[in-house]
């Protein structure tokens, strides 16, 4: 099949493509952006794979950057945009279940097509958009459906990773994975404690942010892939009542993912951030995850204070109400954007007064005067006392008088 009218994210890579075809050499469009564009979907990276050794497409080019060379990907920049082009290949070796142990450049596109994860990623489109399919996967598209291409067993012990990807291309796509698939799945299963944390984080996520989460997460669960999941893997019992209640609404980002997880796991502070580090999270992320699950508690315990709208913030206040809304409460956003915006400061730079101009009032400066300055933030906040400066001064000498004299 040809498909007609390619998306605008290919137009430059197929003049890419048309330069390396007019040497010679065989020259594809491969993996996601193919699949994607098959099921009319937005496409974020384009790969492209060639015939040509990466020597030979460096000649091509006047400008090339070794991005990957020794697995035979070279960057090309052409018209002032980079495309990565990656040589045919086999792969062999997989003594870690991670990374072949050598990668020999081939000439045939089937070779390097056999060696690819799924049928549904082993699909390859020429510049001029006719589609190459020589492991069915088109019709597994059609049907929705995660096969690994040949051999699953082989093709997870060459990257044990591959299962985590069939359950997250299954829950992102909204397709089932074939039942020989996910047999081999759970057979090899241990194989992902070979597996780097932070390769599993992005798939876990992805998954959770596709259509269908709470089958990926089922699967997770069957085919104890979960068993390798830190922390999570003590939760089995509650993440079982977990994919049993309906979710009312998809997530969003990573911040709403943690935080939906945190609250349906019952997490605090203190569990959020041991999660966190456990799947080597960022900083900012566990941050946000924190902020955010503290919001949805008071969200649905109706009592979320003014500090605590100030201290969340509006960004973070709108993934506690999507979270709210997918644990099937009412939308909230609207209302909680309005009682932010209403706040009468939104940082500490909108208070009316400073420390030095406290300094001059005659306070002494020191640890007290943070302190003071903290408590009138939260009193105005709170409401209970204007951000005017003459009001704020007024009260941070009768404040400080009272503690001296106290
Ligand atoms: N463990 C992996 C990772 C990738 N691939 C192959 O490399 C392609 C590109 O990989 P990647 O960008 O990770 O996946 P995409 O399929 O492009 O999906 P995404 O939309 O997440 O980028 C895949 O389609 C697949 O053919 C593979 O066989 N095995
Ligand atoms: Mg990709």
């Amino acid at each position: 099949m040809r498909i007609e009218n390619l998306p605008a994210a290919f137009v430059d890579a197929q003049r890419v493509l048309q330069v390396i075809e007019q040497h010679g050499y065989e020259a594809y469009f491969v993996g996601g952006s193919v699949r994607d564009t098959l099921l009319h979907l937005p496409i974020h990276d384009v790969d492209l794979a060639t015939s040509a050794y990466p020597a030979e497409v460096k000649q091509l080019f006047a400008c090339t950057i070794d991005t990957g060379i020794e697995h035979g990907t070279v960057t090309v920049r052409y018209h002032r945009h980079s495309f990565e082009i990656t040589t045919f290949r086999t792969e062999s070796g997989y003594q870690d279940y991670r990374r072949p142990d050598q990668v020999t450049f081939v000439r045939s596109l089937q070779a390097d097509l056999m060696r690819r994860d799924f049928t549904v990623n082993a699909l390859a489109m020429r510049e001029n958009g006719e589609v190459i399919d020589l492991f069915h996967g088109l019709s597994d598209l059609q049907a929705h459906i995660i096969r690994a291409v040949g051999d699953p067993d082989h093709r997870f012990r060459e990257d044990a990773l591959r299962m985590m990807r069939a359950v997250r291309f299954g829950s992102q796509l909204d397709f089932t994975i074939e039942p020989v698939t996910l047999a081999a799945i759970q057979t090899n299963r241990a194989l992902l404690a070979k597996i780097a944390i932070e390769r599993i984080h992005v798939e876990f996520v992805k998954m959770l942010l596709g259509l269908a989460p709470l089958r990926g997460l089922q699967q997770m669960l069957t085919t104890h892939l979960l068993d390798y999941l830190p922390v999570l893997n003590q939760f089995g019992k509650q993440l079982t009542e977990v994919v049993n209640r309906p979710l009312a609404q998809q997530l969003a980002n990573e911040t709403q993912v943690w935080s939906w997880l945190a609250v349906n796991l019952g997490w605090e502070a203190p569990q959020i951030q041991s999660a966190l580090h456990a799947w080597k999270s960022s900083k900012q992320l566990t941050l946000a995850v924190t902020k955010v699950t503290a919001a949805v508690h008071a969200l649905l315990e109706q009592h979320l204070t003014n500090w605590q709208l100030y201290q969340t913030g509006a960004v973070r206040l709108t993934d506690a109400a999507q979270v709210a809304v997918a644990l099937g409460h009412p939308d909230q956003t609207t209302a909680l954007q309005q009682r932010y915006q209403e706040l009468p400061i939104h940082s500490k730079h909108d208070l009316a007064i400073n420390g030095n101009q406290l300094i001059q009032s005659g306070i002494k400066p020191g640890p007290a005067l943070g302190h003071l300055l903290n408590s009138l933030e939260h009193q105005v906040v709170a409401g209970t006392i204007a951000n005017e400066t003459k009001q704020l001064l007024a009260a941070a000498n009768q404040q400080s008088e009272a503690k001296k004299a106290w």
